[in-house]
């Protein structure tokens, strides 16, 4: 998307009622500059005495309808504009919705959710009011100008006078030309500094709980109170450019009305012009304050909207780095589901996602990076072709490799278990297994397939994946464990939550099933939440399933009947279970050791015991706790 699309494909649909609320501005300014004519034929006619009471009415009766034509006329002519504005928010808080949920996990790791929620409100509502309130403005402001400045011409007034009077304000595009910029780049300082607010706010209200349970309330208020101050001292420092120029524009207006009266006064003293002329004159001319004093709002406005707009597009340029094949595969599950992985090795790499990480880059030129598609594309064909240890590099920058060199092989219909220490990288080969992150070519095979060449909607349908933490909607429950199969019958989520021994939980509530969650699920249980979400995983009766750590909060009676049950409804269909017990993947048919990105040791439940190696050491460990609690009891 190139940096003006935003407002351009918005024109390309709404510009009917922009033209019409112009012309209607434009009308509106018709009648509005009839006024002074009005009052400067008053003036003659009263000066020369030939005004009578009913003229006196008549003249009422004009300035009344000039009055009221400006107002409705003027009026509605905001209103179709303020509606068009509206429509933009609409239209791009949409678009940008469907946008960030096309980016990847890469994305969200490097841009907090405050900032991308700051991006929705306050920079859409900025662009919205420079295009409803500023055109507004502009519209009914330039054509009273215009208008005004035309009758004035048509008045008897001297060309010269005129031409005096308003030469002060042929100065507006210097001044415009020189705060321009300046209060555009202070504008930016503040929605980042706004952005940034947000997304501190956002992450003090997600760990409100963890601050409270600390006692680390007031630690928090200051660290939440130094984002505020930034966002005070940036916008004072827009608010002083801003209101400078603002007052500059109306102090030429003034500078205008000053030279009207003493040339004008001059020139009526010695009857060059008649009273009437010079009151119309003056009139003009103070009519010529509202609008210039308008302009110089929108020029602020406007200003400000471009910065918004800069963020926006630069947002909307970003392309997601986990793309499709132009001839992606289906996942063909008939055709077996077993799951290779030859010579992995991955490393996360820099962001190349980060928001200003990409405005950084653009600063530098990167060489052969003419523009941000071409940029995108190359970043992505580095991240195809892996360097020569298969690594995902980019930028030849070191890179901590989280995985190193694994094979395996599952076959299909089998179960594999992967234990390992914390942070060996089994939730990382997952990752990889459902392309959140991609994986070198050539090293994770599906049913034969490279998962490269898949089609991520399939790829994605085809395995259900229950994280440790699953990620609970404010909704019903219900509608949590019916998240893939929306329109799964009562029973179905039922059986489905039985079978992750939630079920005796869930009807205990008044609502049962319809229970609505608060946000992450707070009302349920840590052990809850974990068994909601893998009913979740459950419904879904994908044709591989990936337990990552998913029981890990369970209790070891509940844990050994919900593996149990898995066996059962698994058999015969491709399953990974990681774990951290033994007891949850001992009966796998396979079973991976993991350590530092590596697979150390590898075998069947039994076969792994008598290497006496990691595993065994593991299990002796959980076995000796196990024992420990058996003999406190
Ligand atoms: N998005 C990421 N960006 C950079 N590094 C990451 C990212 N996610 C994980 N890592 C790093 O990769 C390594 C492996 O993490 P991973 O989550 O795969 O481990 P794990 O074996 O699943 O750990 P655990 O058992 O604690 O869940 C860790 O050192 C971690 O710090």
């Amino acid at each position: 998307m190139d940096s003006q699309r935003i407002l351009a494909d918005f024109f390309r649909k709404t510009w009917l009622y922009y033209v019409l609320s112009i012309s209607l501005h434009l009308i509106a300014s018709i009648v509005h500059v009839n006024f002074p004519r009005v009052l400067g034929n008053f003036t003659d006619e009263l000066k020369e005495g030939v005004l009578t009471l009913d003229s006196v009415i008549q003249y009422s009766w004009i300035l009344l309808a000039i009055g009221s034509g400006y107002a409705i006329i003027g009026g509605f002519a905001q209103y179709l504009v303020m509606y068009t504005g509206r429509f933009f928010e609409f239209m791009n808080r949409r678009k940008l919705f469907i946008h960030f949920a096309g980016l990847s996990e890469r994305f969200y790791s490097r841009n907090g959710v405050g900032k991308l929620l700051s991006y929705f409100m306050n920079d859409v509502t900025a662009v919205r009011e420079s295009i409803s309130m500023g055109v507004n403005q502009t519209a009914g402001a330039s054509m009273l100008l215009i208008s005004t400045v035309v009758m004035l011409l048509l008045t008897d007034v001297p060309l010269y006078l005129v031409a005096a009077s308003i030469f002060p304000l042929l100065l507006i595009p210097v001044v415009v030309a020189w705060f321009g910029p300046m209060i555009k780049k202070r504008s930016m300082g503040v929605q980042e500094a706004l952005g940034a607010m947000t997304e501190s706010a956002e992450e003090q209200f997600g760990g409100i709980r963890v601050t409270k349970k600390f006692a680390v309330e007031e630690v928090m208020g200051a660290r939440f109170g130094v984002t505020v101050d930034r966002i005070r001292s940036r916008q004072l420092s827009l608010v002083r450019v801003s209101s400078f120029f603002q007052s500059l524009v109306p102090f030429l207006g003034a500078t205008s009305l000053i030279i009207a009266l003493a040339f004008g006064g001059y020139l009526t003293i010695n009857g060059t012009i008649t009273l009437g002329g010079f009151v119309a004159l003056t009139l003009y001319i103070r009519m010529l304050m509202n609008p210039l004093q308008q302009i110089g709002n929108v020029i602020n406005v406007v200003q400000r909207a471009r910065a918004s707009l800069e963020r926006l597009n630069n947002l909307l340029s970003q392309r997601p780095d986990i793309t499709e094949d132009d001839e992606a595969l289906e996942l063909d599950s008939t055709s077996g589901t077993g799951i290779e992985v030859r010579g992995l090795t991955f490393a996360y790499g820099e962001s190349e996602t980060a928001i200003e990480g990409e405005r950084k880059m653009k600063a530098d030129s990167v060489p052969g990076a003419g523009d941000k598609k071409g940029r995108s594309a190359s970043v992505a064909e580095s991240k195809r072709e892996p360097g020569p240890g298969g690594n995902d590099s980019s930028g030849g920058e070191a890179q901590r490799e989280v995985l190193r060199d694994i094979n395996l092989s599952l076959a299909p219909g089998t179960t594999l278990g992967i234990i390992g220490r914390t942070g060996s990288g089994k939730t990382t080969l997952m990752k990889l297994l459902l392309r959140t992150y991609d994986p070198p070519p050539g090293t994770i095979w599906i049913g034969g397939e490279d998962v490269r060449r898949l089609s991520l909607k399939s790829l994605r349908e085809g395995i259900a994946y229950v994280p440790q933490d699953g990620f609970l909607f404010s909704s019903t429950i219900r509608e949590n464990i019916a998240f893939y199969k929306r329109d799964s019958e009562l029973p179905e989520v039922e059986r489905a939550a039985k079978l992750a021994r939630v079920y005796d939980n869930i009807i205990e509530f008044p609502d049962k099933f319809e229970t609505r969650l608060g946000e992450r699920g707070v009302t349920l249980s840590g052990g809850q939440r974990q068994r909601t979400s893998l009913a979740r995983g459950i419904i879904k009766d994908a044709p591989i399933l990936v337990l990552d750590d998913s029981v890990s909060a369970v209790d070891a009676v509940t844990e050994t009947e919900i593996m149990e049950t898995i066996r059962e409804i698994r058999r015969g269909k491709t399953t990974i279970v990681i774990a951290h017990r033994i007891s949850a993947l001992k009966h796998a048919d396979a079973i991976v050791v993991m350590d530092g990105g590596a697979i150390v040791e590898r075998g069947t439940h039994e076969e792994l015991l008598a290497k006496n190696g990691l595993y065994r050491t593991l299990h002796d460990i959980q076995e000796e706790g196990t024992m420990r609690n058996g003999t406190g009891h």
